[in-house]
């Protein structure tokens, strides 16, 4: 059995209401206890503590970012915790960018402390999954990972690594929330059952 840190990524603003990240994240910590598991939600717009939340990290084997498409990416609120966290993370998350003078073998990219520990994007959002994975349309088929390619670097810098990325679409134009949860609850089975 593991622990797992889910950081929501809701929250209220414009045509958002955050309901459906709120609702998204109760159906993976109740699925997730349900199935033995520690758990640990954290909201990204929310009084966190950002050394309390670099021990999440070091104490999570697996970490969920529940989010909504915001300008094509994550909220400001999520980039500000990924900003707040995992700079206060040097030393801890991370040791630095991997390269030194004494060995060129040595990347960019390659310092992380994390390595072992796995990470998950479950996402909402109003485009359809052709919108990327379509090459006639808008993201060009690059599909969802490819337009959340520096989020999974940031994560990735610090040594962890990607379980597969959960998605809802069409979720303000035909909203189906039993649907969601059904497929959700489907892939979190799959991955942490
Ligand atoms: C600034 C901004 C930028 C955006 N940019 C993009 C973008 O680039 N691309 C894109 O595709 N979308 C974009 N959107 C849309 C955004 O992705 C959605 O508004 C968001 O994903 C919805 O998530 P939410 O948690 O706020 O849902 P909510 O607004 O709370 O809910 C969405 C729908 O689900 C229903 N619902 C939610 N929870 C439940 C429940 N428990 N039971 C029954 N029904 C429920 C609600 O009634 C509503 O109909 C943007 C929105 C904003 C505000």
């Amino acid at each position: 059995m593991s622990n797992i840190l889910i950081i929501n990524g809701g929250k209220k603003f414009g045509h958002s209401n955050g309901q459906l990240n709120d609702t998204m994240t109760e159906v993976a910590e109740s699925f997730l206890r349900d199935a033995g598991h520690d758990v640990k939600v954290v909201r990204a717009d929310g009084d966190y503590d950002v050394k309390a939340e670099v021990q999440n990290f070091l104490w999570a084997d697996s970490v969920i970012w529940q989010m909504p498409g915001w300008w094509m990416g994550a909220p400001w609120t999520v980039k500000k915790y990924i900003d707040d966290v995992f700079t206060e993370g040097h030393g801890s998350l991370y040791a630095s960018d991997g390269r030194t003078r004494s060995d060129a073998s040595k990347k960019y990219g390659s310092g992380g402390l994390i390595q072992g520990k796995t990470y998950m994007l479950s996402l909402t959002w109003n485009a359809p999954m052709e919108a990327f994975t379509d090459k006639e349309q808008f993201f060009h088929g690059v599909g969802v990972d490819g337009v959340y390619l520096p989020f999974h670097k940031a994560n990735q810098f610090l040594g962890m690594e990607a379980l597969p990325t959960f998605i809802a679409n069409d979720v303000i134009k035909m909203p189906d929330v039993p649907r969601y949860i059904a497929e959700y609850r489907k892939h979190l089975g799959q991955i942490f059952a």
